[in-house]
């Protein structure tokens, strides 16, 4: 795999050195790299060996074959469909993009059209077998998430002494709230009921140091409760750990013959 990276924070950042450095996907190489600003995309592709573009097009069209973005929901939404368009698979952390049915019906279009790929990794949470097997006959009731996070991760009074819940909702609001902290809302969405029946609470905790995610789900299955207790990103507290590895591990899976789950 040739890979282009859109973003060079710290998911983006964290692939380059496991990819590039570490070895950790053998069959790959980031050789392209482009962020919104030229000199910081310049000084990463430097430190790990890869091109950097500050211009889309030049970006598209450097030889790579598969596109990871590790930006924001306004950049996915921006060069998702222009990825997609010109031939070349995409790998998604900015899921919140996905909460719009009318865009997801045109990447599937495009993915039809160019016999492409977009890949939604499962991000800072889990469980999204369960609900996508339980909603296979349409028994599926509930899904639910309750986000708790420090202050230092959210958009909050970062002087709280005791928690405060700062939303509660569907994921199609809640994104739109927080579109750099409950990504995992959508991709739970889309694994389940959808963005207008997925319940959202997020809850900012001085008392905790974690990203806690609870999913709760019921249905025909059973019940689900799945509790998250994830570590940060050391260079980013609003970012989880897990959600980075996702992304590696959403590569290394990438056209394995056989697929788990
Ligand atoms: N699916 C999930 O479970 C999770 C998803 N996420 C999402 O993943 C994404 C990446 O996270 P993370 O690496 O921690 O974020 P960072 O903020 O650390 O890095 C984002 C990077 O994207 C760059 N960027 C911003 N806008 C653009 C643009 N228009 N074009 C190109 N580059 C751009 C930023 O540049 P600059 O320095 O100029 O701002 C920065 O380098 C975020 O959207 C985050 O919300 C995060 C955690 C979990
Ligand atoms: O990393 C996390 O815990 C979740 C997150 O920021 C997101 O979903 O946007």
């Amino acid at each position: 795999m040739k890979l282009g990276l859109i973003g060079c924070g710290n998911i983006g950042e964290f692939l380059l050195q496991a990819i590039n450095i570490d070895g950790l996907l053998p069959e790959g190489e980031i050789i392209s790299v482009f962020s919104r600003r030229e000199e910081v995309a310049a000084r990463i592709a430097q430190k790990f060996d890869a091109k950097s573009y500050g211009d889309i097009d030049s970006f598209l069209n450097s030889g790579i074959d598969t596109v990871i973005e590790a930006a924001t929901v306004e950049a996915a939404q921006e060069y998702g469909l222009k990825v997609l368009e010109n031939g070349l698979d995409l790998i998604l952390s900015s899921i919140g993009a996905m909460a719009d049915g009318e865009y997801v019906e045109k990447v599937q279009k495009v993915c039809r059209s160019k016999n492409v790929t977009i890949s939604l990794p499962s991000g800072a949470v889990g469980g999204l077998d369960i609900l996508k097997s339980a909603k296979a006959m349409d028994g599926l009731d509930s899904v639910s998430i309750t986000t708790r996070k420090p202050p230092t991760a959210l958009p909050a009074d970062q002087t709280l002494e005791e928690e405060r819940i700062l939303f509660e909702g569907p994921a199609s609001e809640a994104i739109k709230k927080f579109p750099r902290n409950i990504n995992v809302a959508i991709v739970l969405s889309l694994a389940g009921l959808g963005p207008d029946k997925t319940s959202v609470k997020i809850i900012a905790d001085p008392n905790v140091s974690k990203n806690i995610h609870l999913i709760e789900a019921a249905g025909s299955f059973g019940t689900l409760k799945l509790e998250i207790e994830n570590n940060p990103m050391p260079n980013n507290p609003k970012t989880s750990f897990l959600a980075a590895l996702s992304v590696l591990a959403a590569l290394q899976n990438k056209g394995q013959s056989v697929q788990v789950g």
